[in-house]
């Protein structure tokens, strides 16, 4: 029996898999909790082929949606996608001990607050994940490149928690950046997310290249994080206007990219439109703050969401 703390991972897709198997390699027990791909894992396991090595593992234990646990996780790793409409606290609930800690591998701003107010009393990790992993199949991931996390406590700050998680994610060979403002850094890479992920998906599937290229691709990429960044600033989170051209020059360097937003939608999955996009939105407007192209993407997201069906 390891002495490790106990993981349990909710949504073991590309991020829940890669993660867990770093947690499995620093020796912790790690458990999963499955939706469509439940059968597949409990049979075979997840199959993950990295620049790491060979990551397979067999979790500890493979949960289905709806099971009770045998026991509860030290540590609750949820990375779902945060979909408009989904209740990801009603998601947790029945696997949130009182001791439990929660953990966020999940991309957006103001996605704390709902999950926050659900579980007061169980401390909140939030986790930003610099990496490249899709899923190929079920139970079978390939992690591409990178794979750094930001994380520290919410709403700020570093506790005890946060600091051992970090050491078992090293430990597991990925590197970790500990942070006391988690919802500044949130804001940070949003300056790339916010603008990138929705405006790949309203251009088909369009990768960086092809964004970046596209006469007049950047400068609208430009007025994009430069919106961002006026919001970012009314909520106390100033950043420096270098940070545009630096988003702009890592952009070119990476190999065309299409990142998971648009991958969610060529494969027809539903998108993290609001956790990544309607939040800034909604925040600007809160501050009076004019975002004419943010708002322009949103809205034609919507339209196309209403057409869809889906709205
Ligand atoms: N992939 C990447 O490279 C990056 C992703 N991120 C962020 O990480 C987060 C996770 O993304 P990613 O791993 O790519 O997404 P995936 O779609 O690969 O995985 C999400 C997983 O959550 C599962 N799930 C959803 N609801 C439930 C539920 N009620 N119970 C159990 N499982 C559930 C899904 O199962 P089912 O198959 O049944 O839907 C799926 O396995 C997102 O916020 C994303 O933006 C951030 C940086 C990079
Ligand atoms: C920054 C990036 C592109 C990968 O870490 C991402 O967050 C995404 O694909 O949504």
């Amino acid at each position: 029996m390891s002495d490790k703390p106990h993981i349990l991972i909710v949504g073991a897709g590309a991020i829940g898999s890669f993660y867990g198997a770093i947690l499995k390699q620093a020796g912790c027990p790690v458990d999963t909790v499955l939706r469509s791909e439940y059968q597949v894992v409990r049979d075979n396991g997840i199959r993950i082929t990295s620049r790491l090595g060979d990551l397979s593992y067999q979790p500890d234990h493979v949960y289905r949606d709806g099971d009770t646990p045998e026991v509860w996780p030290d540590y609750l790793i949820l990375c779902v996608k945060v979909l408009p409409g989904a209740n990801r606290a009603e998601v947790i609930k029945p696997w949130m001990g009182p001791d439990t800690r929660l953990v966020l591998i999940e991309n957006g701003l103001d996605i704390e607050r709902e999950l926050a107010e659900a579980f007061p009393a169980n401390p909140i990790i939030s986790c930003l994940a610099f990496i490249a992993a899709s899923r190929m199949e079920p139970g079978v991931v390939e992690h591409k490149a990178y794979g750094k996390l930001i994380m520290g406590s919410y709403p700020k700050g570093i506790d005890e928690h946060c600091r051992t998680l970090s050491e078992l994610f090293i430990e597991g060979g990925i590197k970790v950046d500990l942070t006391e403002a988690v919802v500044g850094e949130r804001w940070r890479k949003c300056l790339w997310n916010t603008p990138f992920n929705p405006l790949s998906v309203i251009a088909n599937g369009a990768d960086t290249k092809t964004i970046l290229e596209t006469e007049g691709g950047e400068a609208l990429i430009r007025e994009m994080i430069g919106e961002v960044m006026a919001v970012a600033a009314a909520e106390g989170y100033p950043m420096d206007e270098s940070l545009i051209d630096q988003n702009i020059e890592g952009t070119r360097k990476m190999p065309a990219y299409k990142n998971s937003m648009a991958l969610d939608y060529i494969n027809g999955r539903p998108i993290e439109r609001d956790a990544v996009l309607g939040n800034v939105v909604t925040i600007a407007q809160r501050h009076g703050i004019p975002v004419p192209h943010l708002n322009t993407v949103l809205v034609t997201l919507k339209m196309r969401a209403r057409l869809e069906g889906c709205e």
